[in-house]
């Protein structure tokens, strides 16, 4: 059985005051959940989070890294930075950075083989735009950018990380995909897994969907047969609306 997992990407958003003030507000609310859980958050919130959820069952994760063990790459954070926050997770290949930060497939391939090196789990993101949605590329989009990011991974390093599958016309515009869609394309990147690696691991590895989810549709979507958690930005702003997510 694949374990649902729920993740708050937050986006370039809260202080570390900020921050804390919602853990505080979700901890109990969150605890008996066997969703896990997890916040990723900016880099400098990610310490003080750390700490105050030490005692609970959430996680942790970052929204990027870098690809190199270290050196003159101004303004980036590396995979030993994050371990050494102890930080569980870490988000790869957003659209947002593919978009505005030039993240391509080779790149977000670099970024999963030395976070999985680090023993953080990544959250690789794909996901196609409303024109290849249009011109009915979809599949073609996620298998290539799936295929691209896994590549020269052992059986054992796919079963254990995450996949979100992240329609880039569905994040932030209040436009879902239909559970439906969502989960016909999460069970063809999951019969891409299947190709690429083994019938086993693609009953392993868990894959989300993101893009406008909220309380009102997260049940409808996580009842999918193929869709085993969800990424959320803005409904995991709100420590209401994460807890009624994360307990769907
Ligand atoms: O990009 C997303 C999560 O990574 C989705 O964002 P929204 O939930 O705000 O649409």
């Amino acid at each position: 059985m694949r374990k649902p997992i729920i993740a708050g990407n937050w986006k370039m958003h809260k202080t570390i005051a900020e921050a804390l003030e919602f853990v505080e507000k979700i901890k109990a609310e969150v605890a008996g959940t066997d969703v896990e859980t997890v916040i990723c958050a900016p880099f400098t919130q990610l310490k003080d989070i750390k700490q105050a959820v030490k005692d609970t069952n959430i996680k942790v994760g970052a929204q990027n890294m870098h690809y190199e063990e270290k050196g003159a790459f101004t303004g980036e954070i590396s995979a030993a930075m994050l371990k050494e926050l102890m930080v569980d997770y870490v988000i790869i290949g957003h659209s947002e950075r593919r978009q505005y930060f030039n993240e391509t497939d080779e790149t977000v391939n670099k970024k999963v083989k030395k976070a999985l090196a680090y023993d953080i789990t990544p959250i690789m993101c794909v996901g196609e735009s409303l024109e290849e949605r249009e011109a009915e590329k979809t599949k073609e989009i996620v298998k290539d950018q799936t295929m691209k990011g896994l590549e020269g991974l052992t059986n054992e390093q796919v079963s254990s990380l995450v996949i979100a599958y992240e329609p880039i016309w569905a994040i932030g515009t209040g436009k879902t995909a239909s559970s439906q869609d969502a989960n016909e394309v999460i069970a063809y990147i999951r019969e891409v897994v299947k190709d690429m690696y083994s019938e086993e691991v693609s009953e392993e590895v868990r894959i989300q969907y993101g893009g406008s989810v909220k309380p009102s549709n997260v049940e409808e979507i996580m009842n999918e047969s193929d869709i085993d958690g969800a990424l959320v930005g803005g409904a995991s702003l709100e420590a209401s609306d994460f807890t009624a997510l994360v307990n769907f």
